[in-house]
């Protein structure tokens, strides 16, 4: 860590400490307690979110981790109580989503600079962010797939006409010409979608300092504990052993991550298995494919139990049983989900047939040995047509990454006539795009240039995790035709 981002964050602990945050193994801390160092620090996981918080101790699952209380969590209703010309303001436009007026509220503190209260807080928000609404036309185009394509328009549209909609009110609130522009309302909105916690009484959340530095884990990733002795039972913080709280009890024998608890007017962050000591402690945001991963946050996982892939089905595919449409996928281990596998079922066998095995289908049997194979070798041409249509492979999509990795080493790229032609017209327009930082086939990165590169090795990698799935699934739909012995 550079010594002015150690000054700031020291600074900050500081500042969290005066606001009552803790990680004191007692819920009775001190105005002396350090904010951080008694279960936490703030360290750095290059391969798993950057900036996270690992264990100074060994954790038990279920232990109460972090306490940030009410009056320390960034909400809509605080800043309004803290500044009066934003409350006034804000009721003047009651069209405006609550998190249009939290990221309204952001800015207005970020404008005032030094003189906000949260201004140790801001200055450990990331400069910029990955995700959906960021990216422009040649990442969304690089996505290659349809949906995913859609998804990153959408996104991008809706957080120009948010923008557009609070103009007027960043104005009345005289912010600074930095303040009202589109990149700035991207810095704030992204830093409410990748960085905000539920509260019940504000459906925008609440910012919440120090536990918006927890990385995140996939929720099924859970049995990794060093010990299992013990795992599943509650433990607390508390130095006698027992949990004196209610809330505290129910919480760890939920195993929640975190939540706000309304008993103690306070936010908890809950060890959701056991921890070693130097372990990254993670939390867990929801349950997300990757692609909502990005939408949200700006990043996924190369191992998402939670993924889905999706592929066009036949029209009257979708009204043929009752799931609906966000059901009919595919998991990361090429299997059908059950509600698609079930209407791939009822679909492959004929018209007249169906009324009599309504009820197999929803059981989750297999209706015939025919109707079986038609609905594996329907899904294997779909995924095979599917994959056919997109601009680059799977192990094109891989030696693209290499590529990229290898220029983040050396800033040089191979020869563009020696790449296969899909990968190299991708980087011509890569290049066209960044044209700025070539100079007589020097390379020079710029911090813009830097943070393409990584934007688009993200979408890279979106699209071959998603071509990954599809491969598994003609991988998986081959077996149980060969295991159910039609093409021996
Ligand atoms: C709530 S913040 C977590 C702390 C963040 N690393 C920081 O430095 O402020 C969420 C952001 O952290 C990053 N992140 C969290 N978990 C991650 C993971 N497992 N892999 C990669 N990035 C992750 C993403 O950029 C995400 O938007």
């Amino acid at each position: 860590m550079e010594e002015a981002e150690e000054l700031n964050l020291k600074s900050f602990l500081k500042w969290a400490v005066e606001l009552g945050i803790s990680d004191s193994p007692s819920t009775c801390t001190t105005q002396s307690d350090s904010c951080l160092g008694n279960t936490l620090c703030v360290s750095n996981f290059p391969k798993a979110g950057g900036r996270g918080l690992a264990a100074v101790r060994d954790i038990k699952k279920g232990e109460l981790i972090l306490r940030v209380p009410k009056g320390a969590l960034m909400t809509s209703q605080n800043l309004m109580m803290t500044d009066e010309a934003f409350s006034i303001a804000v009721k003047n436009h009651p069209s405006l989503c609550s998190t249009q007026i939290l990221a309204v509220g952001l800015l207005n503190e970020a404008n005032k600079g030094k003189s906000s209260r949260w201004w140790p807080y801001l200055k450990q928000f990331p400069r910029s962010y990955d995700t959906l609404a960021d990216f422009g036309k040649f990442e969304i185009q690089a996505l290659q797939i349809d949906d995913a394509i859609w998804a990153a328009q959408k996104a991008s549209r809706k957080a120009e006409e948010e923008w557009n909609e609070v103009t007027q009110l960043m104005h009345e609130l005289k912010l600074k010409p930095q303040f009202l522009a589109l990149k700035a309302w991207l810095w704030a909105s992204g830093s409410i979608s990748s960085r905000t916690m539920h509260i019940p009484w504000d459906e925008a959340g609440c910012l919440c300092p120090v536990g918006d530095f927890f990385n995140y884990a996939a929720p099924e990733e859970e049995t990794s504990n060093y010990e299992d002795q013990g795992a599943g039972k509650p433990y607390s913080l508390q130095e006698n052993g027992t949990l004196k709280s209610e809330t505290e009890l129910d919480a760890a024998a939920r195993l929640i991550d975190a939540g706000y608890e309304k008993d103690v007017s306070s936010y908890h962050f809950y060890a959701r298995r056991n921890y070693r000591k130097g372990d990254q402690v993670l939390l867990s945001y929801g349950t997300y494919t990757n692609l909502e991963l990005l939408q949200h946050y700006g990043f996924l996982l190369t191992e998402n139990p939670n993924d889905k892939a999706f592929i066009p089905l036949e029209p009257d595919m979708y009204s043929l049983c009752s799931w609906d449409n966000e059901s009919l996928y595919i998991h990361p281990d090429g299997k059908p989900s059950f509600a698609l596998l079930s209407t791939l079922r009822f679909w492959a066998v004929p018209k007249t047939s169906r009324k009599s095995v309504v009820h197999l289908v929803y059981s989750g049997n297999r209706l015939s040995t025919e109707s079986e194979v038609v609905a594996m070798r329907w899904l294997i041409t779909k995924c095979r047509t599917a994959l056919e249509v997109l601009q680059t492979t799977a192990p094109e999509d891989c030696k693209l990454l290499n590529i990229l990795n290898k220029f983040q080493d050396n800033h040089k790229f191979p020869e563009i006539k020696e790449m296969p032609p899909p990968l190299a017209s991708e980087l011509c327009a890569f290049i066209e795009k960044n044209k700025n930082v070539v100079s007589e086939g020097i390379y020079s990165m710029s911090c813009v240039a830097r943070r393409s590169i990584e934007r688009w090795k993200l979408v890279i990698l979106w699209r071959y995790l998603y071509k990954q799935i599809l491969c598994s699934c003609i991988i998986h739909c081959s077996a149980v035709i060969y295991y159910l012995g039609v093409d021996r």
